[in-house]
């Protein structure tokens, strides 16, 4: 375009071009269209699949302004940020028309509820690194929330930004490089992430004189963070944040840490099978939007609360004991629309007429909600921890179900020794079981006069457009009234008026009609008009083929006065309903909290109906690292399994006592741990799961001692540790079901801490600060990572993370590189997990080797998943039991697996080669240990004696 004279509109366009960042995409609005030009055409009409024209070379193009909605989504879709500009004044001639850009519309803060997805929150978060902390602030422009936080190091803050999934994260544009690559990131200003400009923006913003309020204060790199997110929204996206009420600091300390890639490994948001196949996609039986978002949170951020979880609890408890309150509430939260993203849409000047009656239908159901929420019983009688749902009664065996152990002679108690000493019993409090129903009840707020209004207001279908009328109900405004009225009248005057035409003309077929370029008029007919009269009133307006079209000074006067009276109900019309959403808004805090209230009960009533379909059963919670779950099963494939039924199994984890009362010598046996593994491998005769071992009678362990060296006891020895089990070592065929079994325990210790029931006939959880979950192999080849690499990234991650209080699952460690190297990292890696981080650890391995760790570690047990074999063929029983496996029978897997017989043929040839050649001693020849291989109290399994058809 140099050297053209820009005509004035182009120059119009071109200032409001150079005002946007260059990657935002400008839809230009020209009468009925938007239109694209230059390279913004050239970007969009391909992934619009428009035309791309040309006029004057410059290449644009457009799409029709009522079908916008659509096109936009597709361009946001694409990674696009869009900025749409609208007429602001009418068009007149000889003058331009007026533009100003009205919104920009990004990924990250997108309130067309069209373009959103109902169960997942929306955010738009920003990381900045200041000193050595890393901060991250994180809003969800469709709700209002505004949080943050800061860690103190990189990959918290990776496996934060990996459970919230920004659509668009904000990174300095200083920072750009030394963040590297993060999805959806995208540059952006440094100076809005200093933290004093930065600081003074949010302060601005929520209107005080400093952030201590908010317990960010002393939080630079958070407030940079922050502050970057609200310059980007209010500046760069010219987005009113009203509804940004609060800053919310998101403790850590509080919260379970799922890494990103347990996360992944655990399925429990998104699954490649499909939702279907993730924790969520079970446990979600909500029946609003923000309930769905919520339990999403749950999920992925469990608590460590056990005040907190209790709470949730009871309200569970209280929900099973009343099942017809139970679904009286859910039917009131079927009612329930999405409060938090209208209220947010209002707030922003951007709902209409439909949001307003959504919001006021929704309110309506808040009294009988509340109502039925305070009739549920308040007691502590109600389903104490450990009662199954579907009233299957206690468990506990008489027990006070609140205070720990469930069974002492199952679990020691703390006084008597080391085993389980780290057990203390927890008293509830006696208010927490009642304080949700309590405190829910109260934040839902009373809006019958607002529903009232809103109700009385507004039409009964309104459209989605807000200048076009009929958004009112009449009665609700008397000029509206006399308005409609006056246009009401006019119409029945001119509809009247052409049974008057056709007697004063004699002109059967005359008609009154309208059209919008000559309002009404009178049409005669040609053929008519050869024979008829016409009055000396009309006056010719058009000639048509077959017709003549007249108006009437009487007729043009009273179509100025319907078309005056509708145009100016249209209006009035439009300025009332902004008045109903400025009332609306008025009452924004107190939506919002009721939207908060409603969430959350519809989480707790989801899960509750979960537990009571699924036979659920309420969790004992301890402050402890015991593990005991009876028949627990896994929540997703229970439901998923289509040809078997789900064979349920228990797991107990008794340990040590905690690494401050010294037993870090848990080594037994003579043996010296650092010599590794014994050179025993290859493959057994025993039958697989003969090994019920002969157990040493439980017997208090010997004084701990401070000394890391090994003990000398052993494994016989009556002083050792008898029944220790803190690192359970799986071993069993392929396709027997371990790492079911094992991410099974994991997904019923998250779901005990978000506070749910268990899938389980009975469980006791001590609480766990950490999931770590390495499951299988994969490349992560967009970081160009091998198998191998990944996977001692992650084994890496958990022995630097893991705390005793974790729970590790490790699914065959070690097997992305040589035998010998696989086997010594996965020896080495279990050692450390049970001497140094005293962690409960499930450790699924086709290393047989490994099973050797009992010889030397005395909280290390043994157990396999049962199979027998029936005439050279496998069969699954599923079942855990003590002891080792002997082989991998991958050969038989290999031929259900459809591997042609003469592969299946040669290989068992080279196997049988291979096992002769074998200088390594059976390694199952020896059995399990005896004192390692069965927990007390666990039924003797005898697996020969295993029911098949059971
Ligand atoms: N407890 C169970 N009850 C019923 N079916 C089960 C059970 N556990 C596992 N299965 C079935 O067995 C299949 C294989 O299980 P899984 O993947 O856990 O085996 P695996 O021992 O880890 O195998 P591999 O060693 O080859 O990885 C599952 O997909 C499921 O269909």
């Amino acid at each position: 375009m140099a050297g053209t004279k820009l005509t004035p509109m182009m120059a119009q366009y071109q200032s409001m071009r150079r005002s946007l960042p260059a990657d935002v995409l400008l839809l230009f609005r020209l009468g009925d269209f938007y239109e694209m030009f230059f390279e913004d055409a050239q970007t969009a009409a391909p992934i619009l699949n428009v035309a791309l024209t040309r006029r004057n070379s410059v290449p644009m193009c457009g799409v029709p302004y009522h079908a916008a909605d659509n096109y936009i989504s597709k361009l946001v879709k694409a990674g696009k940020r869009v900025a749409i500009a609208e007429q602001t004044t009418e068009p007149q001639p000889g003058k331009i028309v007026e533009r100003e850009i009205a919104r920009i519309i990004s990924a990250g803060s997108i309130i067309e509820h069209h373009l959103l997805d109902d169960a997942r929150p929306n955010f738009l978060a920003a990381v900045f690194q200041f000193g050595k902390k890393f901060g991250l602030a994180c809003v969800d422009h469709t709700t209002g929330s505004f949080t943050l936080t800061e860690f103190d190091s990189r990959g918290p803050l990776d496996d934060e930004l990996a459970r919230l999934t920004p659509s668009e994260l904000l990174v300095s544009d200083e920072q750009l490089e030394a963040f590297g690559a993060l999805p959806a990131s995208q540059a952006y200003d440094a100076f809005a992430f200093l933290p004093d400009p930065a600081g003074q923006l949010l302060k601005d913003h929520f209107g005080v004189h400093s952030l201590h309020g908010f317990g960010c204060a002393e939080m630079p790199a958070a407030i940079g963070a922050a502050g970057a997110v609200l310059h980007y929204l209010v500046h760069q996206l010219r987005r009113p944040c009203e509804h940004l009420r609060s800053l919310k600091v998101r403790e850590d300390d509080g919260i379970v840490l799922i890494d990103a890639a347990s996360q992944r490994n655990l399925d429990l948001v998104d699954s490649r099978s499909g939702r279907k196949h993730t924790l969520l996609g079970v446990l979600d039986r909500t029946k609003t939007p923000m309930g769905a978002r919520l339990l999403r949170d749950w999920i992925l951020h469990p608590l460590r609360d056990r005040e907190a979880l209790l709470a949730r609890q009871e309200m569970i408890a209280a929900f099973l004991a009343e099942p017809f309150i139970l679904s009286k509430v859910r039917e009131s939260l079927q009612g329930i629309r999405d409060i938090e993203r209208t209220t947010s849409r209002l707030s922003q000047g951007a709902g209409n007429a439909r949001d307003l009656q959504a919001l006021a239908t929704s309110l309506s159901h808040i009294p009988t909600l509340k109502e039925d929420l305070l009739s549920l019983p308040m007691g502590s009688g109600v389903g104490g921890q450990g009662a199954a749902a579907g009233g299957q009664g206690s468990v506990a065996g008489g027990q006070n179900s609140e205070n720990g152990p469930r069974d002492p002679s199952r679990a020691p108690e703390p006084e008597q020794g080391p085993r389980g000493s780290d057990r203390a019993p927890e008293p509830q409090s006696p208010t927490s079981h009642s304080s949700l129903v309590t405190s829910h009840s109260a934040k839902l707020h009373d809006f019958t006069s607002l529903t009232e209004l809103l109700a009385t207001s507004l039409s009964e279908e309104p459209p989605a457009t807000l200048k076009d009328g009929g958004l009112i109900a009449d009665g609700h405004s008397a000029e509206l009234d006399e308005l409609r009225a006056a246009g009401r009248d006019g119409k029945k005057w001119i509809a009247q008026l052409q049974e008057d035409e056709r007697k004063r003309t004699g002109i059967d077929s005359l008609k009154v009609k309208f059209n919008n370029v000559f309002g009404y008029f009178i049409e005669i007919s040609a053929a008519k008009l050869a024979t008829a009269t016409i009055p000396d009133d009309y006056t010719r307006k058009q000639t048509m083929a077959n017709a003549e079209r007249f108006i009437t000074p009487a007729l043009k006067e009273m179509e100025s006065k319907v078309l005056g009276s509708e145009e100016r109900a249209k209006q009035l019309e439009h300025e009332l309903f902004l008045e109903l959403r400025q009332q609306v808004c008025t009452h924004l805090d107190a939506l919002q909290e009721t939207a908060a209230a409603v969430a959350e009960i519809d989480v707790l009533g989801g899960l509750a109906d979960v537990a009571q379909t699924h036979r659920h059963s309420r969790p004992v919670l301890e402050e402890s690292r015991y593990l005991e779950i009876t028949n627990g099963r896994h929540p997703v494939l229970e439901q998923t399994l289509v040809d078997e039924k789900f064979v349920p199994n228990d797991t107990e984890f008794v340990p040590p006592p905690d690494s401050g009362s010294g037993d870090e010598g848990s080594v037994v046996s003579g043996q010296n741990p650092e010599n590794g593994p014994p050179a025993s491998a290859g493959p057994g005769a025993q039958e697989v799961g003969t090994s019920a071992p002969a157990r040493p009678a439980a017997e208090p362990q010997s004084p701990p001692t401070t000394d890391h060296s090994p003990l000398t006891t052993g494994p016989e020895s009556p002083d050792g540790p008898a029944d220790l089990s803190l690192v359970q070592i799986l071993t069993g065929p392929n396709m027997a079901g371990k790492s079911t079994y094992i991410r099974q325990v994991a997904l019923i210790t998250l779901m005990a801490q978000i506070g749910a029931y268990v899938p389980a006939e009975s469980a006791t959880v001590g609480l766990v600060d950490r999931i770590f979950c390495r499951v299988g192999a994969s490349d992560d080849l967009s970081r160009g990572q091998s198998t191998f690499m990944v996977e001692m990234n992650e084994t890496a991650l958990i022995l630097n993370h893991a705390t005793d209080r974790s729970l590790v699952i490790l699914d065959e460690i070690g097997r992305g590189t040589a035998t010998f190297d696989g086997l010594s990292i996965a020896w080495a890696v279990a050692e450390h997990l049970h001497d140094v981080t005293r962690c409960r650890t499930l450790f699924a391995t086709h290393y047989h080797e490994l099973t050797d760790l009992t010889e030397t570690r005395a909280a290390v047990a043994n157990y396999n998943v049962a199979v027998r074999e029936w005439n050279d063929e496998i069969i699954f029983l599923r079942k855990i039991v003590p002891g080792a496996a002997d082989k991998s029978y991958g050969i038989q897997v290999a031929r259900l697996a459809g591997l042609p017989t003469p592969i299946i043929d040669r290989a068992k040839d080279i196997l049988s080669h291979l096992e002769m050649h074998s200088a390594k001693p059976d390694a199952k020849k020896r059995g399990p240990k005896a004192k390692n291989t069965r927990p007390k109290d666990m039924p003797d399994p005898n697996p020969p004696q295993l029911d098949l058809f059971d």
